[in-house]
């Protein structure tokens, strides 16, 4: 692994040097080597991380998230805000320190709490804004994780590749339009507050980068539309892009990932018709039981030589049937040959609603 040799002193000095905040100016930590595998690439233009903390509007009182704080640049600032606390989530024991000490030496410990971890594993805690020049690696799951886990919180305001910033705020049928944006604007608004060049961070990544906000919207649906609830359109979604658990596996075994697929291939695969027909069963059962109790599920096959045994209980007849009800379903909404990252919500959700009525269930 190739060492970046740019110590994080540098790096936290040049900020501090011509830092317009106070809260910086005393930092003297240790110096030690950057990691480009841990994204440790340090913003030190402070005008940008004024900017940073000025756009996040952190309101008296607020708790503030920040995910890898590195050696604090940003850090100091938040705790210098009217917010009443910092918890901050690093990986790196040695830049966890390094903030930890930078807090002390300002006199601001009392308000930063730091956690020695990787982000995808802890759990975060309350907070109210998130603030953070985020591990790029890591921004698709970071931003599901806080976007479609249990927190409640007002913003995040991020800084991210410019690319995912692109996707996130992009339009439907632009390329620049992704799974995760779409569910993230059903439950949030994104808007693209600035773009940060390379050049303001040390080591110099090979990549711009642009501050996006996360607007949560103040009701989390927990229906998409009456009928329809929030998992099942993220299952839907989650499948229309291939992001399924059981489409993920399959596309591991394959040496070479293939373009994207249409919506007629993807809900041919057989591993996710399977999964779609026991859903739906599953559907049928209970609505069956709850109407009828004692009455024998509609899918109930009681000649167990026409069983299917491979794919369970159920005949291979009515497997048939269920693909067929799949493909007239896409058929019906002239969606077949469509790729889903064409389609925009509304398609998606005239898809969703159909195969819905039609007995196919996601969740
Ligand atoms: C782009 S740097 C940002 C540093 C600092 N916030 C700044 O603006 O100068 C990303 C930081 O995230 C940390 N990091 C990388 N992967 C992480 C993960 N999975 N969980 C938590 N922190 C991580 C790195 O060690 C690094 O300090």
């Amino acid at each position: 692994m190739r060492r970046v040799v740019v110590s994080a002193r540098r790096a936290a000095r040049h900020s501090c040097r011509l830092c317009s905040s106070s809260a910086s100016e005393a930092w003297d930590g240790p110096s030690f080597r950057l990691h480009k595998r841990r994204g440790q690439h340090l913003l030190t233009n402070p005008r940008v991380l004024d900017a940073i903390v000025r756009r996040a509007a952190i309101r008296p009182g607020d708790a503030v998230l920040e995910v890898g704080p590195g050696t604090g640049n940003l850090t100091v600032r938040l705790l210098a805000s009217p917010a009443a606390s910092v918890a901050a989530v690093e990986i790196d024991p040695r830049m966890a320190a390094a903030v930890a000490a930078r807090a002390r030496d300002l006199g601001l410990a009392h308000k930063l709490t730091v956690t020695t971890g990787d982000a995808m594993k802890v759990d975060f805690p309350e907070f109210d804004a998130c603030v953070s020049n985020i591990p790029y690696a890591i921004s698709s799951p970071l931003t599901a994780k806080l976007l479609f886990g249990s927190y409640r919180f007002r913003t995040a305001t991020l800084l991210v590749q410019r690319e995912f910033a692109r996707r996130l705020v992009g339009a439907p049928g632009h390329g620049e339009h992704n799974h995760l944006a779409t569910n993230v604007r059903l439950v949030a608004h994104v808007s693209l507050l600035m773009d940060v060049s390379k050049n303001d961070f040390v080591p110099v990544p090979g990549v711009d980068s642009s501050l996006v906000e996360i607007r949560m919207k103040e009701v989390r649906p927990t229906e998409v539309e009456p009928g329809i609830s929030l998992d099942e359109w993220l299952e839907f979604a989650r499948v229309c892009f291939g992001q399924h658990q059981l489409q993920q596996q399959q596309e591991k075994k394959k040496k070479r990932k293939k373009k994207e697929k249409t919506l007629g291939t993807i809900f041919k695969q057989k591993e996710m018709a399977m999964e779609l027909f026991r859903l739906s069963r599953i559907d049928e059962e209970r609505i069956g039981n709850a109407s009828s109790s004692g009455r024998d599920a509609p899918h109930d096959v009681n000649n167990a030589d026409d069983r299917c045994d491979e794919e369970g209980d159920f005949s291979k007849e009515e497997y048939v049937v269920f693909k067929e009800r799949i493909a007239g379903t896409l058929q019906s909404a002239k969606l077949n040959n469509e790729r889903p990252s064409m389609l925009s919500n509304d398609d998606m959700l005239r898809l969703l609603r159909l195969f819905i009525k039609r007995g196919v269930r996601f969740h």
